[in-house]
């Protein structure tokens, strides 16, 4: 870890927190890199002080991710600290993560995300959620993921690679159910097949759809998924990457889904359920006919965004009048 300048080299005390981030669905089909929701599954960060750094994992997906310097929020904590002048304090990481790896539930941004509140939190500098906003979307390269992680709910947003303007509002109270298959795809390769240009006629009708979806959403207008979530921009390239998606696209809403879109870059694809069984049913025909591995399972939007708090030990001696 590195030797500090600025007062915050050595070991320094402070009371253990910890960052808790919901994970989002990004696009929501024609959404591209501007719509996000936030969903019921987090990663919790629990920080206390040490002399040195120390990173362990835990939950059901903290396989997989780096224990070194190149944990991408050790990374990400140090960018933000080296952007202040100042260098990172060591301290004692548990990461407990429920939020699957590379799967298109955006779980670099809520890595992200939580490396930012914990470093404002650390530090004490006073970010609030907009500042949180522009330096994680500057991180993560799009503000949907991360949009929804710090805000919760549904986010529309905008970001010109300077500044990020986007809104969140309540997201649908509707059953989700998704198929997480076994395999990752990550999103650096998922974004590589997307063309540089498309023409007009594809640009307007994908967004008049994207325009559609947001109304939709605020109207809570659910008999217009079906045609809003239709996309243009970015399903149709990824269709070779994502076994299941053409086949779902095509015939989800027959089989009990209101909508169906990729869930982000993907492999996860994400339906909001009219009939949660029968949708679940479908999914589960689809990814057994083609014997492919995939969880499916039902979902929640999470309203809340991420947040600080102090860890259960700490609240415990609050409790019995130790702090
Ligand atoms: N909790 C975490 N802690 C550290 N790194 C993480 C965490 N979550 C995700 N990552 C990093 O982000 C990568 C996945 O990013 P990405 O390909 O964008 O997929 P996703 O769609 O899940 O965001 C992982 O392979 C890992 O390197
Ligand atoms: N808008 C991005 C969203 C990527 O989400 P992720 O969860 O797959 O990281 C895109 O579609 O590339």
């Amino acid at each position: 870890m590195d030797q500090c300048g600025n007062g915050f080299g050595r070991m320094r005390e402070f009371a253990p927190f910890e960052v808790v981030v919901p994970c989002s669905t990004a696009n929501l089909g024609p959404g591209f890199d501007s719509i996000g929701m936030a969903l019921n599954r987090y990663l919790r960060l629990r920080f206390s002080p040490a002399k040195e750094l120390s990173l362990s994992v835990s939950g059901p997906y903290g396989a997989g991710i780096e224990l070194d310097q190149d944990n991408l929020i050790v990374s990400v904590m140090k960018q933000a600290c080296a952007e202040m002048g100042l260098s990172l304090i060591p301290f004692q990481l548990e990461i407990e993560n429920e939020i699957p790896l590379a799967r298109g539930l955006g779980s670099s941004a809520a890595a992200i995300v939580g490396a930012c509140m914990a470093v404002n939190h650390l530090y004490q500098f006073g970010w609030d959620r907009e500042e949180i906003l522009k330096r994680a979307t500057k991180y993560e390269g799009h503000p949907d993921n991360v949009g929804a992680s710090i805000f919760g709910g549904v986010v529309i947003g905008s970001w010109d690679g300077r500044k990020a303007h986007l809104l969140s509002s309540e997201a649908p109270n509707l059953p989700i159910v998704v198929a997480i298959p076994k395999r990752p795809l990550s999103t650096k390769l998922a974004r590589h097949v997307l063309p540089s240009f498309y023409d007009k006629e594809t640009t307007v009708l994908s967004s008049s759809r994207a325009n559609l979806l947001v109304a939709a959403l605020l109207q809570k207008r659910w008999d217009l998924l079906q045609v809003a979530m239709q996309d243009l921009f970015h399903q149709p390239y990824r269709e070779t990457l994502v076994p299941g998606l053409r086949e779902i696209l095509k015939n989800a809403v027959k089989n009990g889904a209101y909508g169906a879109a990729l869930s982000g870059a993907g492999p996860t694809i994400l339906a909001f359920a009219r009939d949660g069984e029968r949708l679940t049913r479908y999914f589960k025909s689809v990814f057994s006919e083609m014997n492919i591995p995939a969880d499916i399972t039902d979902l929640k939007a999470s309203q809340t965004g991420a947040f600080v708090q102090l860890t259960a030990e700490q609240k415990r001696s609050r409790v019995l009048g130790k702090i």
